[in-house]
């Protein structure tokens, strides 16, 4: 983490909560985010991960409390919190190019710059090369692999240099190999330019060697703190109201019994922890 204690959050959620209809997802959550910390978020199916992307991104609105962005309330469409959704593999009809894709996330407009500019074409050989896909710029991205794919998304989530970057399962589906190149892509952005990340994901360990702190959402409670701090047994055991057992193996964390219906990921991930917030 770059950030400084007394630098502004670039995240700042207060007594933030959310609810549909009886349904509490989370509550009275407290939370900021530095400029330069990689923060996962983890949690089972339907803990409210996504809601939580969504109300960052001025999306959803929260049934209590406040969340800003660098200090002030939230609004839709800031070009300075890029966003790279759940993967979904383009549709073959598509007829945008890889570089089209970059374009899009380019900041012309405030440059006043059109799209064909060349320093808009410029930026975009530029973050073409920063996520390795030179080679397949010119290529309709539908055509690419699915690793390839969510390189291109990395590419123009980061390519107006947000000052946060929220990313939703960005590795689902992705093999071993793009799961770690993919990790380390994004890493590079957060040390190269400073940008917080908040990182949803169901599996800590493809991104384990770079998280600063863990959200942990879980029945209606929530922990934050530091993987060591978070990924615990007693942790995940009050989480999830039941023995669950974390394992450490090999710098992998694996997380075993935790309730079936929470859609747990046999293997590794989610926890909480005494010095964090409890919702
Ligand atoms: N606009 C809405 N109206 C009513 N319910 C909603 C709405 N949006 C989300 N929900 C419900 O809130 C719960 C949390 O959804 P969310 O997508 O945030 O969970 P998640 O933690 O991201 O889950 P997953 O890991 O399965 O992606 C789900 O049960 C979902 O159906």
């Amino acid at each position: 983490m770059t950030g400084g204690r007394n630098s502004t959050p670039v995240l700042s959620l207060s007594a933030a909560s959310l609810s549909f209809g009886e349904r509490q997802l989370w509550h009275n959550l407290n939370l900021e985010v530095q400029p330069g910390e990689f923060l996962a978020v983890l949690g089972p199916n339907g803990t409210g991960k996504t809601s939580l992307i969504k109300a960052i991104l001025g999306q959803q609105q929260l049934t209590g409390g406040t969340v800003e962005f660098l200090g002030r309330p939230v609004a839709r469409g800031s070009r300075q919190i890029g966003y790279i959704p759940q993967q979904k593999l383009l549709d073959r009809s598509t007829p945008l190019r890889a570089r089209d894709v970059v374009a899009l996330g380019v900041d012309g407009h405030r440059w006043g710059l059109p799209v064909s500019s060349r320093a808009v074409k410029a930026r975009v050989d530029e973050v073409l090369e920063s996520v390795g896909a030179t080679d397949y710029g010119n290529v309709p991205v539908a055509m690419l692999s699915g690793g390839e794919q969510q390189r291109i998304r990395v590419g123009q989530s980061i390519a107006a240099r947000p000052r946060l970057l929220l990313c939703d399962e960005p590795l689902l589906s992705l093999d071993l190999h793009h799961q770690r190149s993919v990790s380390e892509l994004i890493d590079e952005q957060r040390t190269a330019l400073g940008t917080a990340v908040v990182f949803v994901t169901h599996d800590v360990n493809p991104i384990l060697p770079f998280v600063d702190r863990v959200l942990y959402l879980a029945g209606g409670r929530f922990r934050v703190g530091t993987p060591d701090e978070v990924l615990r047994s007693e942790v995940l055991s009050y989480m999830y109201d039941t023995p669950v057992e974390v394992i450490r193996s090999r710098g992998r964390v694996a997380v075993l019994g935790a309730p079936e219906g929470y859609g747990v990921h046999d293997h590794l991930e989610h926890h909480e922890r005494p010095s964090g917030v409890l919702g």
